[in-house]
């Protein structure tokens, strides 16, 4: 199934407020990774949410795989099996008992049968490895284990498009490379994948492409360009990735490091 996502002069303005989004374009391939940057209230959550079907724009379209989104009960309900959205807090999505009925609640929903719930739910604990706590009680996990199950409940799913709002705020370091080692298991499976972030430094190392938002308009572009452009960061209240700081100073050219693997690569070709 196609994960390819046509925005097209897309806007938005919550009841009586200015609008937060203006005439939004954006492309995402089938299976590439899109970062989502911007300062603190720039939208990225309000574009997400857009995405997911969960706010209506008030302007432009949403085309996911060929599909249109439309805000009919029908049309939302395929909507959800083409695309789902992890908000940033997992409290938003947790709602049963144990972690296995919260995992399989999606796939029940899409009427399968028993087993096939059952193999969907440790498919996607597995992918996540979560599958220790498959029997916890939801209310009983930590913040980050929460987070974990969240995104297996919409992986369970199996869309071809995963959103994600902020998958790595508040987790630790470990569990942030967790939680990115499994985004990388998605990416490899096909599933086209957006993530909003404040980390410049891991849109840098894992995203295909950027799309920054500032005052409502989106500027898309390869992200070793658009995060070490001046404008563009200023304009963002972004940083500059600390491999692009280095290798600035050492009069590397951005687009041969992404990570510490890479920098340390480019400064020693030979090793
Ligand atoms: N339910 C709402 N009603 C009215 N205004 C809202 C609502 N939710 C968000 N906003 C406003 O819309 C703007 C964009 O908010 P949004 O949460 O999309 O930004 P963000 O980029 O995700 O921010 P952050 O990085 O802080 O999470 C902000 O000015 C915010 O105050």
């Amino acid at each position: 199934m196609s994960g390819e996502i046509e925005v097209t002069g897309l806007s938005f303005a919550y009841t009586g407020g200015p609008p937060v989004l203006h005439q939004v374009d954006l492309k995402v391939a089938t299976g590439s990774r899109l970062a989502v940057l911007g300062a603190n209230g720039s939208g990225k959550s309000t574009l997400l949410r857009c995405l997911s079907g969960a706010l209506r724009p008030t302007g432009g379209q949403i085309v996911i795989g060929g599909n249109e989104l439309s805000h009919t009960r029908a049309g939302l309900r395929e909507h959800r099996h083409r695309l789902q959205l992890i908000t940033q807090d997992p409290d938003d999505q947790l709602f049963s008992a144990s972690v296995r009925e919260d995992v399989s609640f999606g796939p029940v929903n899409q009427g399968l049968t028993d087993d096939e719930v059952r193999a969907r739910c440790d498919e996607a604990l597995d992918l996540l490895a979560a599958t220790h706590l498959a029997e916890r009680p939801t209310h009983q996990l930590s913040f980050g284990e929460r987070k974990r199950v969240a995104i297996a409940g919409a992986v369970a799913m199996r869309p071809s498009v995963l959103v994600l709002d902020e998958p790595t705020a508040g987790l630790d370091p470990a569990a942030g490379q967790e939680a990115t080692a499994a985004l990388d298991r998605l990416h490899a499976a096909g599933t086209t994948l957006v993530m909003a972030t404040h980390d410049v430094d891991l849109a840098l190392a894992w995203a295909d492409e950027i799309a920054v938002l500032t005052a409502g308009s989106v500027t898309q572009g390869a992200p070793a360009v658009l995060l070490d452009d001046d404008h563009t960061l200023a304009t963002a209240r972004l940083r500059r990735p600390w491999v692009l700081a280095v290798a600035a100073r050492l009069g590397l050219p951005p687009d041969t490091v992404r990570d510490e693997a890479s920098l340390l690569a480019a400064l020693s070709p030979g090793a």
